[in-house]
């Protein structure tokens, strides 16, 4: 008996652009798995500020990216997943800036990426994995049925970022936060290695106009094309 594939949706693009939250949502009508695979990142950069590994000591953040001990942790009492490194929640404090800031400075170095790449690829299961990221549809997933790379001006993603900020009442400037989106797209576009691009197959989705129930339609439009649904 042949074993049946995983359908595997790969959602790609920068910072900001409503990845997390259209994967969030995908996933839960879906009923599928999900990959964060940035909080992955994150993870290694908070673990390297714990243990105070230096962020230019590649070899030590490979080592360290190797023997992460993280569980991520969906209990139908809890909202969501909750993330736990070496025993400790660490959910909201992998969401902080300076850790994004950092994860995507290791996120440069090949080891790093090598030593994440199967922990990545073992969330595919039945029904199907909806998979967020910056190099899901290039090198994770290469045979993903379904590729999206979801795109947003950077004055759009600044604005969104610093309505989230007021919202949980966090002193913001908007200008700091497009520098830095700005920053991070650089960063995360022009490294070496898996660096963020559409794959050559991947459908792109211009958000900046859209909100986010018209994204949404657009994906489950692609995904009734595709025959995922
Ligand atoms: N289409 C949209 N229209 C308006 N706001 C949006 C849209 N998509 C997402 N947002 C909002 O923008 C903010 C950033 O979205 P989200 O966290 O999903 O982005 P992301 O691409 O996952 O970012 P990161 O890669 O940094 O984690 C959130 O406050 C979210 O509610
Ligand atoms: N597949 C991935 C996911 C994330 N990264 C790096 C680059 C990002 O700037 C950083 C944080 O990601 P976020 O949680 O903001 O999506 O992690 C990557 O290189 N590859």
């Amino acid at each position: 008996m042949a074993l049946k594939s995983v359908p595997v949706v790969t959602v790609d693009g920068p910072s900001g652009s409503g990845k997390g939250t259209i994967c969030k949502l995908l996933a839960t009508r879906l009923g599928w798995h999900l990959l964060d695979s940035g909080a992955l990142y994150r993870l290694v950069a908070l673990a390297s500020m714990r243990h105070q590994i230096a962020v230019d000591d590649e070899d030590s953040l490979t080592v360290l990216s190797a023997h992460l001990d993280v569980q991520f942790k969906t209990a139908a009492e809890t909202d969501g997943v909750h993330v736990v490194l070496e025993g400790e929640d660490v959910t909201s404090t992998i969401r902080q800036e300076e850790v994004g800031k950092l994860a995507s400075k290791v996120a440069t170095y090949p080891g790093v990426r090598q030593a994440l790449l199967e922990r990545q690829r073992i969330f595919a299961a039945l029904p199907g994995l909806i998979a967020d990221g910056r190099d899901m549809g290039t090198v994770v997933f290469p045979d993903a049925p379904l590729k999206i790379y979801l795109v947003a001006s950077a004055e759009e993603r600044a604005r969104r970022r610093f309505l989230q900020l007021q919202k949980r009442g966090a002193d913001a400037s908007f200008a700091k936060i497009l520098q830095d989106i700005q920053a991070r797209d650089a960063q995360d576009m022009n490294r070496s290695v898996a660096p963020l691009k559409p794959a050559a197959d991947a459908v792109t989705i211009d958000s900046s106009e859209l909100d986010i129930d018209a994204v949404m339609y657009e994906v489950e439009q692609l995904l009734r094309e595709r025959e995922l649904v």
